[in-house]
């Protein structure tokens, strides 16, 4: 079985539910698909389930593997993880961050890591950021850098929290398009997103979560329809489809 399964996933945070069995569609290779849902349906923690970061009852599998007896460098190795939040207090540079991101699942040593990292950056359009105190990057510039450091060991599986949140609108074109030349390029690309045009316009799947659970999943003309919107959301919404066939997500207030 090629491809990413999700199969009734449930978590716990002590005592409280959170993911309550659920399962997705099998995500495959070549495809973005986008989580989203309202402010604590779960998408994070559904995330971290699916990179080994939080203890869950169910299956999650990488081409039939189960990810949780996966050894944790081969795990390394296949998962990419740029999280919501960045990690502050480092003293590194941009680049040896890109780097020690490199070694925490590869072998690569000297040159060949540092030109691997450089690329990344170049890849990104932030190579001028290469010499630049982590610590000293604006919001946007940072989440950048993440991505490159979720890149740089060629993941399989790349998981993004939000990657767009600090970004400007070229930035984020810039970051959607790159995530579309990633899965293009075989990689099974998983996105939490809370702009739903954003979602329309760059994902093949919209993954629809409400309440820890599974609420409707397709493709986004599919999953992004007034009535769900209200239901899901609480808002009132038109949704138009252009002339290539895509949709347009517009919300006019709350329901
Ligand atoms: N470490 C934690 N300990 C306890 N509860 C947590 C923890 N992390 C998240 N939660 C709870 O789990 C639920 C789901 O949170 P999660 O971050 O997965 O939601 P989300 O859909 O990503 O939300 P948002 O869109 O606001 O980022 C929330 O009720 C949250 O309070």
């Amino acid at each position: 079985m090629t491809g990413l399964c999700v199969s009734d996933v449930s978590l716990h945070y002590g005592p409280r539910p959170i993911l309550h069995g659920l399962t997705l569609p099998d995500l495959k290779p070549g495809e973005v698909t986008v989580l989203a849902g309202p402010n604590a349906a779960g998408k994070s923690t559904l995330l971290r389930a699916i990179a080994q970061l939080a203890p869950y009852r169910g299956n999650i599998a990488l081409d039939g593997e189960d990810l949780a007896r996966m050894p944790i460098r081969r795990r390394a190795r296949l998962i990419g993880v740029m999280p919501q939040t960045l990690p502050s207090g480092s003293s590194l540079v941009v680049l040896e961050s890109v780097i020690a991101a490199l070694r925490a699942g590869s072998d690569a040593l000297g040159l060949q890591a540092d030109e691997k990292a450089m690329a990344v950056l170049e890849r990104l359009g932030i190579g001028d950021l290469a010499m630049e105190p982590l610590d000293q990057l604006s919001g946007g510039q940072r989440q950048m850098v993440s991505l490159a450091q979720a890149i740089v060991r060629d993941p399989r599986v790349l998981l993004l929290d939000e990657p767009t949140s600090a970004l400007d609108l070229a930035r984020q074109v810039r970051l959607l398009g790159e995530l579309r030349a990633l899965a293009a390029e075989g990689r099974i690309v998983v996105a939490v997103l809370h702009d739903l045009a954003m979602a329309a316009q760059w994902a093949d799947r919209i993954v629809l979560m409400h309440r820890g659970a599974l609420h409707s999943s397709g493709q986004p003309a599919t999953v992004l329809t007034p009535d769900l919107l209200a239901q899901v959301y609480g808002v009132r919404a038109r949704v138009e489809r252009c002339s290539q066939g895509r949709i347009t997500v517009m919300i006019d207030g709350e329901v």
